[in-house]
């Protein structure tokens, strides 16, 4: 495990540039185990959750290599072989192994897949998919056993109980090989699970509607890869520096992301006060703003980001008032409140809302890294605090915030990562 660590009083200031979307990368690289070919992918982030996922491929006989954010894939002599339980566990998206061989072999044993402690996050929906093509599912030796029926997959029609982001991409990837239509209704329409159907559909796929909340597949016998398939810009992590920008910068450029994806997001910071220079593909954030306090509520997409709610929080802690976030999606993603409150912060959690108020007078702490977005956020407001902040666990940080010395220092901001034998990493 490593800990960051964050010298106070730090503003931030110069450009930084957005990288791969994890949430695009870590259902890419499962999905690239549907093609007959070698698989290409550029602009990859260099995030643990890619490495992770890439020791999994390993295991099953698949070889990859990753150079400087391009990631070529070659599943041509895949095997069938039990997956390392401890990397399943390491990150969320494991559970994409289900969809992914399902649809390559028909049948697939995964175990529990682990990911942000956000909460309660069941993968009922998944399973309904899954069974709704014609899949037994099994829940046995704290593993998913799902076994396609003697004449494989066919098409079903589905409607999600509830609009997931894995259960649309993981029913999405066993449905492309099967036999016949498949129709998802009220699927997830973030832009991640656009990037997929883009990827698979530039192998052959039919995939229709993604990005709508029904997406109709026709199934293909074979997916052969021709391209190299770019992937999007990381939105959340745009949304953190453009939050950390606007809190505690004094003119910041955030080069490459898709504006449209961040709508929610820039319509927030708007109503707070904050100005913001919006250009084709970058944002540039003068900062030093008199800030409004507001309200958040968390929604699936094109809503606000649950993703986002903690990294904002740095931003609302300047706001003239007291602002609420309501987190629709997970209300237990509090993990960053006691943290927060040992470094001075004026923010509390009741009854699924959380109250942020001013909070001028914070100081350098020992604290954890819960999870990815509480620990980014508790770094937003380390850098905000007097005296030196180390955060513990720092490792969830760089599940999916990939260079972050290196993009931190284009920012004028110096920042450490230790490792328990306390020998400087990067
Ligand atoms: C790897 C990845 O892309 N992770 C993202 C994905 O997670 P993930 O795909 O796990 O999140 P979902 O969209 O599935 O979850 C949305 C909500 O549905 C519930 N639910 C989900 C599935 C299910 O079978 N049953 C069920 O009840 C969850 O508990 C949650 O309350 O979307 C979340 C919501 O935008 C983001 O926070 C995560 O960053
Ligand atoms: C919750 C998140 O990730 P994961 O689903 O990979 O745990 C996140 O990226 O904020």
């Amino acid at each position: 495990m490593k800990k960051l660590i964050v010298k106070g009083g730090q503003q931030l200031h110069g450009e930084v540039t957005i990288g791969g979307a994890k949430n695009s990368t870590v259902a890419l690289i499962p999905a690239a185990i549907l093609a007959d070919s070698k698989v290409r992918f550029d602009n990859v982030p260099d995030i643990l959750d890619v490495h992770n996922l890439m020791l999994i491929l390993e295991s099953m006989n698949v070889s990859s290599h990753f150079n400087r954010g391009n990631l070529e894939i070659d599943p041509t002599q895949i095997r069938k072989a039990p997956l390392p339980g401890d990397t399943i566990r390491s990150l969320r998206a494991s559970y994409y192994f289900m969809g992914a061989l399902l649809g390559r072999f028909g049948e697939a044993i995964v175990g529990f897949p682990g990911g942000d402690n956000i909460g309660p996050r069941p993968i009922d929906q998944h399973i309904k998919g899954f069974k709704a093509l014609g899949a037994e599912v099994e829940e046995k030796d704290n593993a998913v056993h799902i076994k396609a029926g003697a004449d494989g997959l066919h098409g079903a029609e589905i409607f999600f109980d509830l609009v997931s982001v894995g259960a649309t991409i993981n029913v999405l990837l066993a449905a492309v090989k099967a036999k016949g239509t498949t129709i998802m209704e009220n699927a997830a329409r973030e832009p991640e699970i656009v990037d997929l159907a883009t990827f698979l559909n530039n192998m052959g796929a039919h995939i229709r509607g993604a990005g709508t909340d029904v997406i109709r597949v026709e199934g293909v016998p074979s997916l052969k890869m021709t391209n190299t398939h770019s992937i999007i810009p990381d939105r959340i992590e745009a949304g953190t520096y453009l939050s950390f920008a606007a809190a505690n910068g004094k003119g910041v450029l955030v080069r490459n992301l898709i504006t449209e994806h961040l709508d929610p997001f820039i319509a927030k910071l708007k109503e707070m006060g904050v100005t913001l220079e919006i250009n084709e593909d970058s944002i540039y954030v003068p900062g030093g703003d008199k800030l409004s306090p507001v309200t958040v509520k968390t929604a699936p997409y094109p809503g606000f980001a649950t993703d986002l709610q903690q990294p904002i929080t740095p931003l609302l802690m300047r706001a003239q008032g007291s602002s609420s976030i309501i987190d629709t999606l997970y209300p237990q993603r509090v993990k960053h409140i006691p943290e927060m409150q040992r470094m001075g912060a004026n923010i509390s959690s009741k009854d699924g809302v959380i109250t942020v108020k001013r909070s001028p007078n914070l100081i350098g702490q020992t604290v954890e890294a819960g999870e990815i977005r509480a620990g980014v956020s508790i770094l937003g407001l380390a850098l905000m605090a007097d005296g030196v902040t180390t955060i513990n666990r720092a490792d969830n940080i760089l599940r999916g915030y990939e260079r972050i010395i290196d993009k931190f220092k284009g920012l004028s901001v110096d920042l450490k990562i230790v490792n328990e034998a306390e020998s400087l990493h990067k």
